[in-house]
């Protein structure tokens, strides 16, 4: 039986070390840590998660704005708001929400004639406020991956490695499989484990790759991180090797309301060595996440923070 690896601890542990450094801000700097969260339409789900996010810089004591924007504005028009929202000095980090409507995801299969798309928009953010990770300056800090060079860690591949490292998920040399390529999970996740910071052998798995191809990688891997989120696909205990950790970063809710990961959680717990629940796994942990790289852009801001991100592993002590 899998060892369930659950957020709350996780959480439990950076708002631990967050508050200390919540309130040297506001005594030392004379700085509260505030993030603006540019959210464009109304999709019921992105307005929940927004609103987790608010309501977490509101507990720790932060500020938090929520920008909400009509879903079909274009996208140089998007793009100068974040870069006003940007501008301001009262404003440490910025959080475009996504996905964007469809004219801006994808301007050319919308027949939008507007050549600025999603990643224009996203660069706009000035990159010591980029919380997400998402701006071209800070891609290439992943990209070249030097712990101690990184400006913003993505959120979700931040709350992945505070997760292995907590419950000592060792990584290093083991074949581990990332299901997705979103620029802000799946994507950074990969060049995370592959890369300097993980150092594991890393597959790829998408859309594309043929089923044949994606169960012969799955049956060969220690750790699985997956971020599909679809009805149509599932992780079944028979695809795993026994022994394997799964990090189920999809969340998705179905017909009759319940959240669900991409796996076959009760048959795969029984042969995996450790299981991320869904609820209350990485989804929890990504928020805090987001809090910390929020105390982050404050501290460059007030000029009180340097580059990089300290890793440990398991519990600190006390
Ligand atoms: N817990 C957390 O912190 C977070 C959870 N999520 C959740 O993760 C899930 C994914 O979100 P997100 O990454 O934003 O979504 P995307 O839709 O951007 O990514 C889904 C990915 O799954 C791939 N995919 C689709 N079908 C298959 C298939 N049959 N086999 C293999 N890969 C496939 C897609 O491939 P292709 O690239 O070819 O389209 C795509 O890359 C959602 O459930 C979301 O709610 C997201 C962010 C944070
Ligand atoms: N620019 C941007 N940054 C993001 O970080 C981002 C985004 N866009 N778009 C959408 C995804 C999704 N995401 C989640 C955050 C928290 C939970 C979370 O807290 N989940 C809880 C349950 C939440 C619930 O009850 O619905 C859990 O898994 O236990 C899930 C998913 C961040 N995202």
């Amino acid at each position: 039986m899998a060892v369930l690896l659950y957020g709350k601890p996780v959480v439990e542990e950076i708002e631990r070390r967050l508050m200390p450094e919540i309130d040297e801000l506001k005594a030392r700097h004379g700085t509260t840590p505030s993030l603006v969260v540019v959210q464009v339409g109304d999709d019921p789900a992105s307005t929940r998660y927004v609103g987790r996010k608010i309501q977490s810089c509101e507990r720790l004591g932060m500020r938090a704005q929520h920008v909400l924007l009509r879903s079909d504005i274009g996208p140089a028009a998007l793009r100068n708001e974040v870069a006003r929202i940007g501008a301001s000095k009262d404003v440490h980090g910025v959080l475009v929400q996504l996905p964007l409507p469809r004219q801006i995801e994808d301007p050319d299969a919308s027949g939008g004639a507007d050549p600025i798309d999603k990643f224009d928009v996203l660069d706009a953010i000035p990159p010591e406020k980029d919380v997400d990770g998402i701006a071209a300056g800070t891609v290439a800090e992943l990209y070249r991956a030097r712990t101690r060079r990184l400006t913003f860690l993505p959120s979700t591949a931040l709350a992945v490695k505070r997760l292995m490292d907590y419950y000592r998920i060792e990584t290093r040399g083991k074949r581990a499989v990332v299901i997705g390529r979103n620029d802000i999970t799946s994507k950074p996740i990969m060049l995370m484990l592959g890369g300097r910071i993980c150092d594991a052998s890393v597959t790829w798995l998408h859309r594309h790759v043929s089923k044949d191809i994606q169960e012969e990688a799955l049956a060969k891997a220690d750790i699985v991180v997956t971020a599909v989120g679809r009805a149509d696909y599932r992780i079944t205990r028979e695809m795993l090797k026994p022994g394997v950790v799964f990090i189920d970063v999809a969340t998705r809710v179905t017909e009759s309301g319940k959240l669900v990961g991409d796996a076959d959680f009760e048959p795969v717990s029984e042969i995996a060595s450790a299981i991320t629940p869904v609820p209350g796994g990485v989804g929890p942990i990504t928020v805090a996440a987001l809090m910390e790289n929020t105390v982050r852009a404050a501290r460059f801001a007030a000029g009180a923070g340097g580059l990089g991100y300290t890793f440990h592993q398991g519990p600190a002590q006390p």
